[in-house]
C-alpha cells in the first residue's frame, strides 16, 4: 500500500461531528502519522510540510462509518438465499452452504467485502463469523479496523467448547495486532446453551474483551426463550453475566421495557440493522424508545445474504425513516443523530479514538464528491449526507492517514481478480 504520512486536504466542507455538530466551510484538515493534525478553516491552518496537498475543491469530508454487525465472507451468498425469514434461511440454505465454505473462500469473499465497504466509506467493521484467520487475512490487507470474533455454536456436546478455545487462541493472536480487536461471540441464545453463556461471560471477563451477540431478532426467538427459560434472551444474558462485560447485542428487535432498561444500566450497545430486520421480516427495532432510556445505538448492516448491501447510507435512512415512521413524531432521530449512530457512537463503543474530525483523533474519514446533482442546493451538509447520500459519492476512504480507496481505486486489491475468484466459489454453491 502507497502510503504518505503528511497528507493536507484543502477547500473542503468539514462535517466534524463534535457536540455542536459543526460544520467549517474552505477546511482543511492535516494529517500526519495516521493523526489528524489541525481540521479547521484553511485562513487558520498552521504551515505544513505535506507530501501531498488534495484540493477538494467543496466536497464534503466526514467521519468514517462503523458498520457494527457484519459476517464478511457472506458476500459470497448475496442473492443465493432471498425472501425467507430467519431460521428457513439460516437452516435451509444458508447452513448448507457454509458448509461448503473453505479457508481460500472466506478469505476472496471477505475480500470482496471489504472493497465494498472501503468504497463506500467505512473505516471499521465489527465482525461475527467463523474462518477468522481468513477474515483477518483480508483485513490486514485491506486497512481496515476490524473487530473480529469467532461464533460459538454448540450443537453438540463437546462443539462449544471447541469453540471457545480457538476464539481464545484468535484473541492471543489477533487482538491488538495493527487494526485488529478480538471479541468472544456466542452466535444467539437459540444456538448456544446457558452454561455456554456462562463460560463465555467468565473468559470475556479474564481477557478484558468484548461480547458480540445476537440478541432478540425474531419473534420466535423471544417466545421460545420465555416459554423455555421463563425470561427475555436481554435477562438471560444478565442471569449469565454477559452484561457484565461489555456486551454488542446484534438486533434487539424483540426487546421489552425491561430489557432496555436492562442494557442502559449495564451499558450494553445495541447494533441494530434495520434493512436485515426488514428483508427478513423479524421486525422493526425500537430505536428510538431506546434511546430515550439511555441506551447506547449504532447501525450495522448484517451480511450480504440478508441485507443484501453492505451500505451504511442505506442503513441510516432506513433507521431514521423507521422510527419517523413508526412513532409518528418527524423528530425522531434527526439527521445529526442519525449520522452519529452510524460513525461515532460505534467507533466510540469499540474503544477507537475516532468518529470525530479534530486535532488528536485517527485520521479516519472520507470524501464525498459533491460534484452530482443532489448535492445541489446546499443549505445543510449534514442533512444532504443523510437524507440524499449514498455509497457512490465517497470518493476517498482514509484509515489511519492511509488512502486505502480513491476514486474507484483499491490500494490493497485487484478488482477484476477478486470478482473472478467468486465467481469460481460461487460455482461450487450452485451445486448444493
Ligand atoms: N456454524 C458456524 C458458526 C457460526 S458463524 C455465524 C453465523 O451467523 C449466521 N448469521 C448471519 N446473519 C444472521 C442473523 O441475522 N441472525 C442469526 N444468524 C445469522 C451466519 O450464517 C453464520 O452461520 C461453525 O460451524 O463454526
Ligand atoms: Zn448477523
Amino acid at each position: 500500500m502507497e502510503t504518505e504520512t503528511m497528507i493536507e486536504i484543502r477547500h473542503a466542507a468539514l462535517v466534524t461531528n463534535n457536540d455542536r455538530d459543526e460544520v467549517v466551510r474552505d477546511a482543511t484538515i492535516q494529517v500526519k502519522d495516521g493523526k489528524i493534525a489541525y481540521a479547521g478553516p484553511g485562513k487558520d491552518a498552521p504551515e505544513f510540510s505535506a507530501e501531498r496537498v488534495i484540493d477538494a475543491h467543496g466536497n464534503i469530508v466526514m467521519p468514517g462509518f462503523a458498520n457494527m454487525h457484519t459476517h464478511v465472507p457472506m458476500n459470497l451468498f448475496r442473492s443465493y438465499a432471498d425472501d425467507l425469514d430467519l431460521m428457513t434461511w439460516l437452516n435451509t440454505r444458508i447452513f448448507p452452504a457454509e458448509d461448503k465454505l473453505t479457508k481460500e473462500s472466506a478469505y476472496w469473499a471477505s475480500m470482496a467485502a471489504m472493497c465494498e465497504l472501503a468504497a463506500a466509506g467505512v473505516v471499521a467493521f465489527n465482525e461475527m463469523y467463523f474462518f477468522v484467520d481468513s477474515i483477518a487475512r483480508a483485513a490486514r490487507e485491506s486497512g481496515l479496523r476490524g473487530v473480529l470474533s469467532r461464533a460459538v455454536v454448540t450443537p453438540a456436546p463437546g462443539v462449544g467448547e471447541r469453540m471457545l478455545a480457538e476464539s481464545k487462541e484468535l484473541f492471543e493472536k489477533y487482538n491488538g495486532q495493527g487494526r485488529l480487536k478480538v471479541f468472544l461471540s456466542p452466535h444467539a441464545q437459540y444456538t448456544v446453551n446457558n452454561g455456554m453463556l456462562e463460560q463465555i461471560a467468565q473468559m470475556a471477563e479474564e481477557l478484558g474483551t468484548g461480547v458480540h451477540m445476537h440478541v432478540s431478532e425474531t419473534r420466535g426467538e423471544h417466545e421460545t426463550c420465555m416459554k423455555e427459560q421463563g425470561m427475555t434472551p436481554i435477562e438471560l444474558c444478565r442471569k449469565t453475566g454477559l452484561l457484565g462485560v461489555p456486551f454488542y447485542a446484534a438486533h434487539c428487535v424483540w426487546v421489552s421495557e425491561h430489557d432496555m432498561e436492562l442494557m442502559a444500566e449495564f451499558g450494553a450497545t445495541v447494533l441494530s440493522c434495520p434493512k436485515s430486520n426488514l428483508k427478513l421480516a423479524s421486525g422493526i427495532a425500537p430505536l428510538e424508545k431506546m434511546m430515550r432510556k439511555g441506551v447506547r445505538v449504532t447501525l450495522g448492516t448484517d451480511g450480504a445474504a440478508s441485507n443484501n448491501k453492505l451500505s451504511m447510507w442505506e442503513e441510516m435512512t432506513y433507521a431514521s425513516f423507521l422510527q419517523k415512521g413508526t412513532t409518528y413524531d418527524p423528530k425522531a432521530m434527526p439527521a445529526a443523530q442519525t449520522l452519529k449512530l452510524a460513525t461515532r457512537y460505534g467507533a466510540e463503543a469499540l474503544g477507537l479514538d475516532s468518529g470525530i474530525v479534530e486535532a488528536g483523533k485517527d485520521a479516519d474519514l472520507v470524501m464525498i464528491d459533491t460534484a452530482g446533482i443532489r448535492y445541489t442546493p446546499d443549505y445543510d451538509d449534514v442533512s444532504l449526507l443523510v437524507y440524499a447520500g449514498s455509497d457512490a459519492d465517497v470518493c476517498m476512504t482514509m484509515v489511519g492517514g492511509d488512502v486505502i480507496y480513491e476514486d474507484g481505486k483499491f490500494a490493497f486489491a485487484d478488482i477484476g481478480e477478486v470478482k473472478a475468484k467468486l465467481a469460481e466459489y460461487a460455482e461450487i454453491m450452485k451445486k448444493i
